[in-house]
């Protein structure tokens, strides 16, 4: 079976407490785009941070060109929904400390200088290249976190809601950077997401998730949209409004989020 990203029967529970998630599979082909959406509680970041290598799984696998993965690697970036950038490095120095990591041994500093202006180009952020985390917008910040995890060549993507803590319209922008950059470079990604407009307008496959305890994969549904997509055209588009029809009555119809006791 093909697979280029394999997550097989992934069990989660975190110190002896419930099981958070429970027999997860999943197969993501080379360059898709997948979105997991799901209550909240119910496990997406779990089954990221197990693809990421941050958490283990306690029982199952997860394979990465077959290659088990345990550990975090430069083969699997992670942008997290607040961004992680250091403080007291410029958007430069934040991505060049990533590029130094991962090539430091195989490329020249000139090369390593060119591929992180390069990756700050791609997200229009070579201008605000001297500037510090504190000066520049949250949309900015996440545009540099992207840069920086774009810049270690990834296999793989990962995506906690990257666009979570953005204004509507800075959300709306990135995304689009996200699916033109996507087309352009072919990345395989894996984005958690609430949204279900964003997980519509950018993937090839939803993967909506069951409620906790021992969350599990409940459905995927094909996007089968063509690309390059258009916020606007896609508004009315009815395999559009259909794939979000779907993903809405499996959250509100289906799997009704239930508040904790
Ligand atoms: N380190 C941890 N130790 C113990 N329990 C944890 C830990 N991390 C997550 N959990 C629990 O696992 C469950 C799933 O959490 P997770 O953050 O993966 O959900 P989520 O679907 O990403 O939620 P949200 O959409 O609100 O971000 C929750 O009940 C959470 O309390």
């Amino acid at each position: 079976m093909p697979g280029y990203l394999k997550i097989e029967g992934v069990d989660k529970v975190f110190n002896g407490g419930a099981k958070v998630l429970g027999n997860v599979s999943l197969r993501v082909e080379k360059s898709e785009f997948i979105s997991i959406i799901g209550h909240s509680g119910c496990g997406k970041s779990t089954l990221l941070n197990i693809v990421a290598g941050l958490i283990p799984a306690t029982s199952g696998v997860v394979l990465l060109e077959e290659q088990e993965v345990n550990a975090p690697g430069p083969d699997r970036a992670v942008v997290f929904q607040n961004h992680s950038l250091l403080p007291w490095l410029t958007a430069y120095e934040n991505v060049r400390l990533a590029v130094d990591k991962v090539f430091g041994g195989a490329s020249s500093r000139a090369e390593r200088h060119e591929w992180t202006l390069h990756n700050l180009e791609l997200v229009r952020m070579a201008q605000a290249k001297d500037k510090r985390p504190g000066e520049i917008s949250g949309g900015m910040k996440q545009r540099v976190g992207i840069a920086r995890a774009l810049a270690m060549q990834p296999k793989v993507l990962l995506l906690d809601e990257p666009f979570g803590a953005l204004d509507a319209l800075t959300r709306a922008h990135l995304q689009d950077q996200v699916m033109a950059l996507q087309e352009r470079l072919g990345n395989t990604v894996m984005m958690v997401t609430h949204d279900v407009d964003e997980a519509v307008l950018l993937s090839d496959r939803i993967v909506m998730m069951t409620n906790g305890p021992q969350a599990t994969i409940g459905e995927v549904l094909d996007v089968s949209l063509p690309r390059p997509r258009d916020r606007i055209a896609l508004a009315t588009d009815p395999v559009y409004l259909d794939c979000r029809q779907r993903v809405l009555q499996f959250l509100y119809e289906r799997h009704r989020y239930v508040e904790a006791a």
